[in-house]
């Protein structure tokens, strides 16, 4: 495994404009080798100012040729503000015009599965799918890193650390909506690439756990993601204020 890269910036803005070029420089990049390129999604506040500032600024990305996933979803009707697609929709892939078969949102509550982990089975399937029988190359997935080393929505302590399958359903979520749907550990650390967006002094802490080499998945989620090839945290100078 590689040793994690760390990036400082500034402030979010900074931050967001920064990663934003980076993304597009690497999908760029994948396609240039493989013919198309795939990213995970993330939400929250910085995850999805990047998208915007990749939406001002994208260069000349074929967005043609990007698969786009999310690494979590909130289990709620499609419709609703908790959705992180519909953030990632108005942020970049309404701007983009990214073609609809290669968007694949986790599905909402009200996509015709009676429960999340059905939904998970789904979506499951459509990442073998896509990979023709197995998983396929994420190239670039985005993470969040919650207050309490969260990350998608896999939880300090919850079973879904655990959990083998490629996505689970997790109940009890300490963070609103509290049923989510969420990559599992086998798929986030199968991405070439992680990099984990972080912003903000109240995120100080768990990045400096997360860093110290002290913590495990199941203490802290955001321990347990790192890539195949890279693992990148992209902070903004709050974020790294409690590195050493
Ligand atoms: O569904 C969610 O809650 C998000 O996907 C979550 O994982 C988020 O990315 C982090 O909590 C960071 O969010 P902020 O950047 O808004 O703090």
């Amino acid at each position: 495994m590689t040793a994690p890269e760390v990036v400082v910036r500034p402030d979010a803005d900074d931050l967001a404009a920064t990663v934003a070029r980076e993304l597009v420089a690497r999908l760029t990049a994948a396609q240039a080798e493989h013919g198309t390129a795939s990213v995970v999604l993330t939400g929250g506040g910085i995850g999805t100012a990047v998208l915007r500032a990749v939406a001002a600024d994208g260069g000349d990305l074929d967005w043609t040729r990007v698969d786009v996933w999310w690494g979590d979803e909130r289990w709620v009707p499609a419709a609703d503000d908790d959705r992180n697609e519909k953030g990632a929709r108005e942020a970049l892939l309404d701007v983009v015009g990214v073609p609809a078969d290669r968007v694949h949102p986790i599905p909402a509550s009200d996509a015709g599965f009676a429960e999340p982990e059905d939904a998970a089975a789904a979506y499951a399937a459509e990442l073998t799918r896509v990979g023709d029988g197995a998983l396929p190359r994420i190239d670039v997935l985005l993470l969040g890193v919650g207050p309490e080393g969260h990350v998608a929505s896999i939880f300090p302590d919850s079973p879904a650390v655990d959990d083998p399958r490629p996505v689970v359903a997790v109940r009890d979520c300490p963070k609103p909506p509290p049923t989510r749907v969420s990559l599992g550990y086998g798929v986030i650390t199968g991405a070439e690439e992680v990099w984990l967006l972080v912003s903000g002094e109240g995120k100080a802490e768990a990045v400096a756990r997360a860093l110290s080499g002290r913590e495990t998945a199941t203490t802290l989620p955001a321990a347990g993601a790192v890539g195949r090839t890279a693992t990148r945290w992209l902070l903004d100078a709050e974020a790294a204020s409690q590195l050493t």
